[in-house]
């Protein structure tokens, strides 16, 4: 810096210019560097010699440290000191001129924490921005000298990694994921957390930052549906079901207002007598150019959203409705068994919402079920037992839908206050032919039965499925051996007809 100052002022002295010109200088008294702007004109006799510099020295260093913040706010994310997108894509435009010479690929990786909400939520803000800058190290400590790691905000990464092909990337996937799952201790507590990772490779899947991280996205979205905790390269089909689910997505914000929503019901029978005991609700979507959308398909979405709440709401209150009226005209008095997701499940509000709404509607709260599926109520089981327990206080049934198809833990099962266990249809199906579903379907029923629970088979559709059930004393059935899901006016018919 003294030199380029000295050589500036030569310049200056020998060609008579001006001086315009800012450096730091260490100040004597202290040591400390100040930022200095120096202003003058050179001097000159009367035979043009130059005599001295006349000008002003003027301290800037407050100024200059405004513009680095300024540059800093504009580069780099403020949490975890990573470069943010702007910086990111002057990045990206160096790797791939160096890509193109060498005709070299780059990986491109989206990474994005598993339910890092819930942290967030039930730990506070202060505590996930710990985590997020533990996270940002612990990446770092994976990547080389020449990758470069962003954040874009929330807990979403990107990171290039130029002279990466597939299985480069993969390996680095590998690794990111597993520094990330490793026990995170944050002040007292002990977090795991997780990772999904998108991959997209230069040129294949793209020549742009931005093409290349959104399909990296809808990459990272596959791996999070596979189950989370895992990588996933992206393939043009992606693209292809990424834009049928936009369009159901942005279609699915009018359904509500716009009436499009309807909830079938399927009758549920006892064993024994053959006599209807209830209904479950089902929901069916028509929209007027996409036709029928399945629940199987539009659930998801609308829990990725946030519909579901909205949603699920609407469910709740139309199939309490619906139920009431049938009991007001005279049907006798049956269950309604109405199937929470996930996201309504982890709503905190949940008894209080229901209840209000079995008390709005004056529905007896003995009528009302609610099935969730063995993969929620495993997924975080102590706080299922919280809200299953409030759900039982206020006389609302629970069921265990899709039984069999989790991981359920017999010790949580015996603590989880719930009245049925619903055989998934997936065992049902082969119980004639399989010898193993046959063994599972007459496990669950000696289970529930020891436990004290009922029992339900789904997807029932021959006499010899109904048959067997029978025999292993599984108390219900429903499937379309009795009926498919009817509208409520067809359910009329049916439940008159079997009178
Ligand atoms: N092959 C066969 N299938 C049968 C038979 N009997 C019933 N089914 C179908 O099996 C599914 C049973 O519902 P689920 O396991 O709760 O699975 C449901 C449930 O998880 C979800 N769903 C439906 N309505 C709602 C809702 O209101 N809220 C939430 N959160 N999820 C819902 O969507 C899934 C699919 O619903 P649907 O398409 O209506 O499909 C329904 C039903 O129509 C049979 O004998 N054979």
């Amino acid at each position: 810096m003294r030199q380029e100052v000295q050589a500036y002022l030569n310049k200056a002295l020998e060609h008579n210019l001006k001086i315009e010109q800012e450096y730091w200088i260490t100040r004597q008294s202290d040591g400390s560097k100040r930022w200095v702007r120096n202003k003058g004109m050179v001097v000159l006799n009367a035979h043009n010699i130059p005599l001295a510099i006349v000008g002003t020295l003027q301290d800037i260093t407050e100024r200059r440290q405004t513009e680095l913040a300024i540059e800093e706010l504009a580069h780099f994310d403020q949490l975890t000191g990573l470069p943010n997108r702007l910086l990111l894509n002057d990045r990206f435009k160096y790797a791939i001129n160096l890509a193109q010479r060498n005709n070299e690929p780059i990986a491109v990786l989206f990474l994005d924490l598993d339910h890092f909400k819930d942290i967030n939520d039930t730990l506070g803000h202060s505590i996930g921005d710990k985590v997020l800058m533990e996270i940002a190290n612990r990446l770092k400590s994976v990547l080389r000298e020449q990758d470069i790691l962003s954040r874009q905000g929330g807990d979403e990464f990107i990171l290039i990694l130029p002279n990466t092909d597939a299985d480069g990337a993969a390996l680095v996937a590998s690794k990111l994921i597993e520094i990330i799952a490793l026990p995170c201790l944050i002040e007292q507590h002990e977090l795991s957390v997780t990772a999904s990772v998108g991959i997209a490779i230069y040129p294949n899947d793209g020549t742009t930052l931005e093409l290349l991280s959104k399909n990296a996205d809808i990459a990272m979205y596959r791996a999070k549906n596979e189950g989370r905790n895992q990588f996933s390269f992206y393939t043009p089909e992606m693209q292809t079901q990424y834009a049928r689910k936009l369009t159901l997505a942005n279609a699915l914000r009018h359904a509500l207002e716009r009436n499009e929503l309807q909830l079938h019901y399927q009758p549920q029978l006892s064993i024994n007598t053959g006599h209807i005991i209830g209904v479950e609700a089902l929901l069916r979507w028509y929209h007027p150019e996409l036709g029928m959308v399945s629940p199987a398909e539009f659930i998801p979405i609308a829990e990725s959203n946030g519909l579901i709440i909205a949603i699920g709401e609407w469910v709740l209150r139309t199939a309490a409705q619906q139920l009431k009226y049938w009991i007001v005209s005279g049907f006798k008095p049956m269950v309604m068994a109405v199937n929470l997701s996930a996201v309504q499940f982890r709503q905190s509000n949940l008894p209080e919402l229901i209840t209000s709404i079995l008390d709005e509607v004056e529905l007896p709260h003995q009528y009302f079920e609610l099935e969730l599926t063995e993969a929620v109520a495993m997924d975080n089981p102590l706080t299922a037992i919280v809200v299953m327990d409030k759900l039982h206080d206020q006389g609302i049934r629970m069921a265990i839908d899709d039984f069999g198809t989790g991981y359920s833990s017999l010790s949580y099962l015996k603590k989880f206050n719930v009245y049925k266990l619903k055989i998934d249809q997936s065992f049902v199906r082969d119980i004639i032919v399989d010898l193993e579903d046959r063994a599972i379907v007459t496990a669950i029923i000696n289970l529930a039965s020891n436990l004290g629970l009922q029992t339900i088979a789904e997807g029932v559709e021959t006499a010899e499925q109904l048959d067997f059930l029978r025999s292993q004393g599984c108390n219900e059935a429903q499937g379309y051996y009795f009926s498919k899901p009817l509208t409520a006016a067809q359910f009329e018919d049916y439940a008159r007809a079997m009178k």
